[in-house]
Formats: structure tokens, sequence, C-alpha cells
């Protein structure tokens, strides 16, 4: 299996997991096939085996810290990859095996779980890990030259007065995205209550070997992840996405409330929820204007209020237009536009891009009086061509048209004028309903 596009997990097939691993099979026989979720060792061996069997990674944890589950971590680095793919500055929403990319793992805790997948799945990427536990900090390390990945690690022990994105201390200038799993709880109480599962109908789905330090923050997820947010707001575009995990659906809300709050608008929000076990959620968030994919970016389990804004919009071609005739409208449209366009005729779809409205009648008008006048004085379209090449991108979109779905399929890539979007929408449609 390619691992660098590898899906997220949606159950574990731990029979033919068995199959596969000589140690977990033991496990497996003991238990009759039945794993004990509560047992420290049986949950160890099944991460283990997995890493392995899907990965390729040998694990060693001391018994007294957290042993990762692989399917939640993963899905949180798979969604990372689609939110990096779809926001790649070439716009082309897909894996770029040349894109180097520089992430940082904050806490990466003893197993440097996902510093570990990330360096695996993505050759070219690189990851700077970071964690206040001695004990935990020594093991990353050990487990990232166990599996030959530490030449590709910069990993920093560090306090907790100095920042959570200690690029200086780092030695790095800018960096693609950070990934953190944040201590979830609030105090040892709350600790204690939260994984005995008090005050909830079921209980904990996995025992949790994590140590006191490990899992207790002041403020809980939402206290580390605040301090996130606070220097985000500080070192803004020098890391294109910042991300985090959250234990309780509240607290990845109260996030969102913060970041709009400081004006932030470009943000994703994702949920990890492997086979109907304990919920997690994901919030990203950027000052840069590249835009990711809908898909990822809005999930339907949280209130449209901490939802962004939609980043694609489909509308059914009318029944009166076959496709050949959508795409011709399509492209001849954007060629009429003062923007910068290529159309794959093979794939059906364009990119392109736009300094404004430049779709606005006031705007056409006169751009099309300056291609009659080049027009006539013989300089053609080239020193129209000129006039786009130092523009500066205010919109970036694509358009699809679908045979299969008889639909048109228009895509936000890059801007950060929500309403330039709308209106770019609102004028592609129009021109299908004119037809
Ligand atoms: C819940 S554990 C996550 C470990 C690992 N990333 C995982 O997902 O299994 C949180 C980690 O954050 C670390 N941590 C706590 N405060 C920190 C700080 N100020 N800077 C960096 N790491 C910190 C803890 O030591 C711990 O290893």
């Amino acid at each position: 299996m390619d691992l660098a596009t590898k899906p997220p997990y949606e159950t574990v097939d731990f029979k033919a997991l068995a199959q596969q691993d000589e140690a977990f099979n033991t496990t497996w026989q003991q238990h009759s096939g039945k794993l004990d979720f509560q047992d420290p060792t049986t949950t160890q061996s099944l991460t283990k085996a997995l890493l392995k069997a899907d990965f390729g990674l040998h694990l060693e944890v001391p018994d007294d810290r957290l042993c990762p589950p692989v399917p939640n971590r993963w899905n949180y680095i798979s969604w990372i990859h689609v939110l990096l793919d779809s926001t790649n500055p070439s716009y082309s929403n897909r894996y770029d095996p040349g894109r180097h990319v520089v992430g940082l793992d904050i806490g990466t805790g003893a197993s440097a779980i996902y510093t570990m997948l990330c360096l695996k799945s993505r050759p070219a990427w690189t990851m700077c890990a970071t964690d206040v536990d001695k004990k935990s900090f020594e093991s990353a390390a050990r487990n990232l030259t166990l599996n030959n990945l530490i030449t590709r690690a910069k990993l920093l022990q560090t306090i907790d007065s100095q920042p959570l994105i200690p690029l200086q201390y780092l030695g790095v200038d800018k960096l693609d995205f950070t990934v953190c799993n944040p201590p979830f709880f609030a105090d040892a109480t709350d600790m204690r209550q939260s994984l005995s599962g008090e005050g909830k109908s079921a209980r904990q789905n996995a025992v949790c070997t994590g140590s006191e330090n490990e899992m207790v923050y002041r403020g809980g997820d939402l206290g580390f992840v605040t301090r996130i947010v606070e220097e985000s707001l500080v070192l803004r575009e020098r890391v294109t996405w910042y991300t985090s995990l959250f234990g309780k659906m509240s607290s990845a809300k109260a996030i969102i409330g913060l970041l709009k709050e400081k004006g932030v608008t470009n943000w994703a929000v994702g949920c990890i929820d492997v086979g109907g076990g304990t919920k997690r959620w994901i919030v990203a968030w950027s000052f840069v204007d590249y835009r990711p994919c809908n898909s990822i970016a809005r999930i339907e389990k949280i209130a449209n209020e901490y939802l962004p804004f939609p980043t694609e919009y489909r509308f059914a071609l009318p029944a009166s237009i076959d496709a050949t005739a959508a795409k011709h409208t399509i492209d001849q449209q954007a060629r009429r536009l003062h923007v910068r366009w290529n159309w794959v005729s093979q794939t059906a779809t364009g990119v392109g891009e736009a300094a404004g409205n430049v779709w606005s009648r006031a705007y056409r008008r006169e751009h099309e009086r300056k291609m009659r006048e080049l027009a006539a004085s013989g300089t053609g379209d080239a020193d129209m061509q000129n006039t786009l090449e130092d523009m500066k991108v205010a919109l970036a979109f694509r358009i699809t048209v679908s045979e299969s779905t008889r639909e048109v399929v228009v895509e936000w890539l890059r801007g950060s004028d929500q309403v330039l979007w709308e209106s770019f929408c609102g004028m592609v449609h129009r021109s299908f309903k004119k037809s």
C-alpha cells in the first residue's frame, strides 16, 4: 500500500492482523479472539502489530507512558495530508512527492507517533518534535533512531515557559504545519473521572497508560491550544497551518469561537471516529489564503456556526445543455475575462486566478474596450497577458464540468474575500441560467 495516500482507518481487522503478526497472534489466542482493551499488554501488542504491519515501524514505549492507538493517530495525519495537498501552491489538489514540507509535532510523547507517521508516509517531509518530559523525550529519540528516521527529525526538549512553537530554538524560520495531541485534562481529578468513565453511560474504549504530566495541563486541551492560538497571532504566516486535536467537542468549539473573535477566517474542522469509538475533534487555522477542500474543512457533525465558509459550489446543468456545450461555455467565458486561465479539455477542468472582481459589468466593458484597442494596434493578446504577469491574486478557483453527475463544480482555491468568492460563483451559475 502506498503510505503517501493511505486512507484513514474505518475499522481494524484483528483476525487478519493476528495472522500477520506472531506476537499479536499470541495475545489474540490468549483472549480467544475477544480483545480486552482495558488490559495495557493487549493495547501495546495491538499498537505494535499495527505499526509494523501497516507502516513498517517498530515501537518501544515505557510501560508508564502513553501507548497510542494507531487508527486515531493515523486518521489525524491522513487528514493533514489532504489539508496540505489541497492547499498546494500549484493548485494540483494531489500529493506532490517533490514538495518539501516541514512540520512540528508539539508534545511528541514517548512514541513520537505523529513524527514517525509523517516521516514514514511522506519521504520528502522533515519534522521537528518537542516535549517537556525527559523520559518521553528520550524514548521518542530512541524510536526515531530505531526506525532510521532520526536524520529527518529535529528534536527539542523544551520547558513549559518556552513557546509551544519555539521556531527560534529549533533554528527554523517557517513551518508548513503543526500537529498536536495536547494533554486533555485540567487536573488529576478530571483525568481520573474521565478515564474511569464517571458521568458517562459507556465505559472508556481503551486503557490509558499515560502519566499525569503527559495528560494534565492547566485548563486541559482548551488551555494548551489557547496558548497555541495566542502564539499563532504573533507568528501568523510563519506557519501555514496550525492544527490540534481535541478530546471534547466543547473545547474545539471554544477554540473556533476564539479564532473568529480574533478575525481568523480560514479554518477547517475535522472529526475522528474510528469504528464508533471515542470521538476526537481536529481544528486547523491559517493566516495564509490557500483554501482547503470542502470535504475535509467542513464536517457535518458540528453546528453550522463553527464551520468555515464552504469552499465548493455545485450546480446542476440545465436539461437543455449537454456536457460538451457546458465545457465550451466555461472555457469561453473565462477567456473573455481578465484572468489567468488554464483549461485542460481532457479532464474538463480549468484553473484561474483573478486580481479582483474582473467580472463586474463595468470592469468587463473596460476590458473589452482595451482588447479591441490592442487588436486594432496589432499588438494583440501579448500586451494584455503582460498585465497579468505581476498580478496580486485575490481569488483562485477551479471549475470542473462533471459529465457523470451533469454538474458544474466551482472550488475556492485561494483568497480571503468571501464576498468576492460568492460573487464569482453567482456569475458562473448565471451564465448557465441565461443560455
Ligand atoms: C497527550 S500527550 C501526546 C503524546 C503523543 N503526541 C501522542 O499523541 O500519543 C501530550 C504530550 O505533551 C507534552 N507536553 C506537555 N506540556 C508541553 C509543553 N509545554 N511543550 C511541549 N510538550 C508538552 C507531554 O509531555 C506529553 O508527551
